[in-house]
């Protein structure tokens, strides 16, 4: 007997991600769309979708989720703009309902997954680390969801290895010049068109330093990650947080 394909709905539709995501599940085997939705559209027309994925926007992904968890639905989530509260939240919904899963990840492509864990492995050895972060100009969030979710990581390897602040001579600064603090770590943002999604992680220490970059030179590198995400969800119950964990990295 062969298995009924896995019903997915996208939110977000019509945009970059969303329209990517949908012709995606339409060429992966045992899955297949059931409802593609955008901004203004019912979330009812979701219908008997058993996942959704958002690809949508910061100010209305927690609506989009709290409706999915509420109807029992599975979420696999690209949206950024994820906050400790955020999360928490999340985790007190999911926590009456067992066999429901939610999987964000700030970054679905593999070389993203790879280069933050490289960077998290890189970090206590260096004095310094500061992230650059690479994106197209019609991005709403800065900085970028990677980039948060590395200097987030790096910082926690640092305080862990017991590392005091970069040293750092700046006593003069136009504001915003040395870029915004994550979790202790620079990050600085460009935008600009013609480009998809780029980060590099540097790390400076005693004579030498270390560069980790990865680049999305199209979407389409976002969405074998995806298609994982809404295999693996349906039998990942609570919340889970960056592909890192499924990919056992
Ligand atoms: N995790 C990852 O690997 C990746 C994450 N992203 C993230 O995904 C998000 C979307 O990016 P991108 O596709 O470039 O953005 P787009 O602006 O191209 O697409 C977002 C779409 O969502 C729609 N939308 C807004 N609100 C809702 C809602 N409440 N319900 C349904 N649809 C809605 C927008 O409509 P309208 O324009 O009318 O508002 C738009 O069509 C961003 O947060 C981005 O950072 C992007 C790439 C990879
Ligand atoms: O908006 C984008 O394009 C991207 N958003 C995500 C982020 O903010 O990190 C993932 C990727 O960088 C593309």
């Amino acid at each position: 007997m062969t298995e009924s394909p896995i019903r997915v709905g996208v939110l977000g539709a019509r945009g970059r991600m969303g329209a990517t995501v949908v012709k995606a599940v339409e060429g992966a085997p045992g899955l297949e769309v059931a409802a593609a939705l955008d901004a203004g559209d019912d979330l009812a027309g979701l219908g008997a979708a058993q996942v959704v994925v958002d690809f949508t926007h910061p100010d209305a992904v927690m609506g989009n989720l709290r409706h999915l968890i509420a109807h029992d639905v599975h979420a696999v989530v690209g949206t950024t703009g994820f906050t400790d509260e955020r999360l928490a939240e999340l985790r007190e919904l999911l926590a009456p309902k067992p066999g429901l899963g939610v999987l964000i990840a700030p970054n679905f492509a593999l070389g993203a997954v790879l280069a933050m864990r490289f960077a998290a492995q890189a970090a206590k050895f260096y004095a310094s680390a500061e992230v650059i972060e690479l994106h197209h100009n019609r991005k709403a969030d800065a900085p970028s969801g990677t980039s948060a979710h590395t200097a987030r990581a790096i910082g926690e390897a640092r305080a862990a290895a017991g590392l005091e602040p970069g040293p750092d001579a700046t006593t003069s600064e136009v504001d915003g010049a040395r870029g915004a603090s994550v979790g202790g770590v620079r990050v600085h943002s460009v935008r600009l068109p013609g480009l998809v999604a780029h980060e590099e992680i540097l790390f400076g220490g005693e004579g030498e330093t270390l560069t980790i970059r990865h680049d999305s030179i199209d979407r389409s590198s976002f969405m074998p990650g995806v298609l994982l995400a809404v295999r693996t969800v349906v039998s990942r119950p609570g919340l889970t947080v960056g592909l890192e964990n499924v990919l056992e990295l």
